[in-house]
C-alpha cells in the first residue's frame, strides 16, 4: 500500500504544504478518515497535501469495505469500462444495532486501522475441557451444517446466556467472516457481493447487520426509499412463523446507512445461492439473520437471494437478475 512520504524525504511540489510545519495538515490523518466522499472531495480541492492525503484515505477505504474490522479484507472492484465509483459508503456494523445507537460518524481509511475488532476475539475463554455450558450440542471445536438443518431455516447457538466462548463448536456464526469476498461494480445492479474463494455447501457467509427499527420507523424510512432518496435501499423485514403459518415476529433490519458487506447481496428470481437462517441464542431476545451457501459456489460468482415473492407494482423496479425465471421485477415489502 502506498504511504506518504514525509518531511525531508518529500520532494514538495508548488503549493504543497509541509506536514511538519502546519498543525493543520499533521492533523489531516486524524480528521479525514472521518469525513463523506463529498467532504473528502471538498477537503481535497483546499491543497496538493489534501488532495493527495484523500487519494490515499480512497485507496484505503477501496481496499477493504470491513475497516479491518473482520479477520479478512473484503475489496472494492470499480469498473474498467465505465466510470464506476470506487467504493460505497455507509458505516460499518459488525452485528446488529439498535437504532437509537447507531453512530452519525465513523473512521475508514486512517493508516492504523489493522487491529480486528470483534469478530475474531473471544469474550470468555471456553474451559480446556469442553465449554461446560451445559447446552446441546455444546463444546470446543468447529462442525458444518447440514443440509436438513439449513434448510429449516432456524438454528440455536450458544449465547451471552451460556458460558462458553467463541471457540464453542455451536457458535460458528459469531466469529466473524471466514470466507474470501469481494464487492464488484454492475452497470445494472450496482454492487454485487461474490465469492472470492470457493465456498462449499453449508459454510456460514455472514450475518446481515443493520439497524434494528421498530415496524413504524420501518415503514416511514421504506416509504423514503420508494421516494427515490436513496439509489439502492436495504431494508429487510424478516418473519418467523408459528407451524400455523401465522407470522408471530417481525424483525426490520436497515443497511442502507449502517450494515456490514450483507447489504451488497443482490436479489435473484431463483433463490439465489444462499439460505437465510435464522440464528437464535439464549441471552438474545430477537433472532440474528444469517446466510449460508446452499450449494457449492465457485470463485467469482455472484452470491444472491430471494428477496421474497414479486409482486406486480406499477412502481416496481426491474429485476436484472438474469435467472431462467426472472420475474422481471423485483420484490419490495409491502410495509
Ligand atoms: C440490498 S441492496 C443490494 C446492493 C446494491 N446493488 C448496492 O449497490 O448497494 C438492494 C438494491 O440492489 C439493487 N438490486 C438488488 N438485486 C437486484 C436485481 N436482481 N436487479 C436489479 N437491481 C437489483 C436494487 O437497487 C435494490 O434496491
Amino acid at each position: 500500500m502506498p504511504e506518504m512520504a514525509t518531511g525531508k524525504q518529500q520532494k514538495k511540489a508548488e503549493g504543497e504544504e509541509d506536514p511538519n510545519v502546519n498543525p493543520l495538515i499533521c492533523s489531516a490523518e486524524l480528521i479525514l478518515p472521518w469525513l463523506n466522499p463529498r467532504e473528502l472531495a471538498s477537503a481535497a480541492s483546499t491543497c496538493k497535501t489534501l488532495a493527495q492525503l484523500s487519494r490515499l484515505i480512497t485507496l484505503r477505504r477501496t481496499s477493504d469495505a470491513t475497516r479491518s474490522l473482520e479477520k479478512l479484507p473484503v475489496p472494492f472492484r470499480g469498473s474498467s469500462q465505465r466510470n464506476s465509483p470506487p467504493y460505497a459508503y455507509f458505516l460499518y456494523a459488525e452485528s446488529q444495532l439498535l437504532s437509537s445507537e447507531s453512530p452519525d460518524r465513523q473512521p475508514w481509511g486512517s493508516p492504523s486501522s489493522s487491529t480486528v475488532a470483534g469478530a475474531g476475539s473471544s469474550k470468555q475463554s471456553a474451559a480446556e475441557n469442553g465449554c461446560g455450558c451445559g447446552c446441546e450440542g455444546c463444546g470446543i471445536g468447529n462442525r458444518s451444517l447440514e443440509r436438513e438443518e439449513l434448510e429449516v431455516g432456524v438454528l440455536s447457538e450458544c449465547g451471552s446466556g451460556c458460558g462458553c466462548g467463541l471457540e464453542c463448536r455451536n457458535r460458528l456464526t459469531q466469529r466473524g467472516i471466514r470466507v474470501k469476498l469481494k464487492i464488484v461494480w454492475s452497470e445494472r445492479k450496482s454492487w454485487c457481493l461474490l465469492a472470492d474463494q470457493l465456498i462449499p455447501q453449508g459454510q456460514f457467509v455472514c450475518e446481515y447487520t443493520g439497524e434494528l427499527l421498530t415496524t413504524q420507523e420501518a415503514r416511514r424510512r421504506q416509504q423514503a426509499y420508494d421516494g427515490g432518496r436513496f439509489s439502492s435501499s436495504a431494508l429487510l423485514v424478516v418473519r418467523e412463523h408459528l407451524p400455523s403459518g401465522k407470522a408471530c415476529l417481525r424483525v426490520n433490519i436497515d443497511a442502507t446507512k449502517i450494515g456490514n458487506v450483507a447489504k451488497f447481496i443482490n436479489h435473484s428470481c431463483d433463490g439465489g445461492n444462499l439460505w437465510t437462517v435464522l440464528v437464535r441464542s439464549p441471552g438474545a431476545f430477537l433472532p440474528r439473520l444469517c446466510f449460508f451457501a446452499s450449494r457449492d459456489i465457485s470463485k467469482d460468482e455472484e452470491l444472491c437471494f430471494s428477496y421474497g415473492q414479486s409482486r406486480a407494482r406499477p412502481n416496481g423496479r426491474q429485476c436484472f437478475c438474469g435467472s431462467p425465471v426472472c420475474s422481471g421485477t423485483l420484490p419490495s415489502e409491502a410495509t
